[in-house]
């Protein structure tokens, strides 16, 4: 199967090379040309821009950092759009709004093509490993072109219906996941300040009730200062500011969650954007320290 794929960061990167070990061809466009170069050691093709790879390609994936991303990949000069035509399929699995998708959706249907949103859950590790969870809603006759290729980038592909819904169900996990953070930043500074090992305190929650995935694969290097960027802090807080936003749109009140998003706000002025989003635990240190 001949595929397409669009930005190769963090995880499309690793998305990417499943996808070739797997027996996949796949042609290649980032923004950043020279990020294509490790891809083709491993067999990938280059497209000179995101139109280009759409002519070449039946289907084409999209990883891109957000909205704004996603959007200008689709809809600017040499975007997908350009040679979107019947028949053509497009699969956008980066993090983004209902609305963004609903836009890029539109104009497809317009032109005769399929698109389906497939935002994943799961890191930099689980995309190395195929271990994504894949999120679809849209056209379930690309859902179902696409299997071979989440099955090969995933554990699990959900499809959830309606353009939307994919996106929604991933703003909703992350906001879960990105207050769950702040918690365990909080527990983490209080155990220190009280005097106890946060050490310790990893191996209690690991045996209880709330032992978490997340805790046992970012704890101990929060202990050690260690943000080494899995999940960066801007896209978190991205994922917090457009969770905020569906729960406006739909009068859901989530103190928790805004009071989440303001510390990832604050990590990002403090300059941890880039880093790991665990990185928020550096701005409860530093405002937590009231004696
Ligand atoms: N990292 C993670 O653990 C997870 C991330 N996600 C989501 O997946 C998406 C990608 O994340 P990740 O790989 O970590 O992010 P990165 O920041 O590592 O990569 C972002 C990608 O988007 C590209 N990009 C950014 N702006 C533009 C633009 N204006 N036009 C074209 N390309 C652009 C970048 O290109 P360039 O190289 O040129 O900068 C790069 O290829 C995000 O939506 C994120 O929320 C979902 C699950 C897990
Ligand atoms: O979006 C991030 C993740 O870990 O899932």
């Amino acid at each position: 199967m001949e595929v397409g794929f669009l930005g190769l960061g963090i995880m499309g990167k690793a998305m990417c090379m499943n996808l070739l070990r797997n027996g996949f061809k796949v042609t290649v466009w980032n923004r950043t040309l020279s990020k294509c170069e490790e891809l083709v050691e491993h067999g990938a093709s280059i497209g000179e821009t995101p139109a280009a790879v759409m002519k070449k390609c039946k289907y084409t994936i999209a990883m891109l950092s957000d909205p704004s991303a996603a959007l200008a990949v689709a809809f600017d000069k040499d975007g997908v759009l350009e040679q979107m035509c019947t028949g053509k399929g497009y699969i956008d699995m980066s993090t983004v709004d209902a609305d963004t998708s609903k836009k890029i959706s539109e104009v497809i249907s317009k032109k005769g093509g399929y698109f389906l949103e497939a935002p994943v859950s799961g890191s930099k590790k689980p995309a190395e490993d195929g271990q994504l969870v894949i999120l679809a809603a849209g056209d379930k006759v690309l859902f179902d072109e696409a299997i071979p290729a989440f099955n090969v980038m995933g554990k699990k592909s959900f499809f959830l219906g309606q353009i939307g819904n994919g996106a929604k169900m991933k703003l909703v996990v992350n906001m879960i996941m990105g207050s769950m953070m702040n918690a365990f930043s909080e527990g983490l500074v209080l155990a220190d300040r009280s005097g106890l090992s946060q050490q310790t305190l990893l191996d209690v929650l690991e045996l209880g009730a709330i032992a978490t995935p997340m805790f046992k694969m970012k704890g101990p290097a929060m202990i050690q200062n260690n943000f080494t960027p899995a999940f960066p802090l801007k896209h978190q807080q991205k994922d917090m500011r457009l969770a905020l936003a569906l729960g406006d749109e739909n009068a859901v009140s989530m103190p928790v969650a805004a009071a989440a998003n303001e510390e990832f706000k604050k990590a990002r002025s403090m300059g941890f954007g880039d880093h790991d989003f665990s990185a928020v635990y550096e701005t409860v240190k530093t405002y937590g320290h009231s004696k």
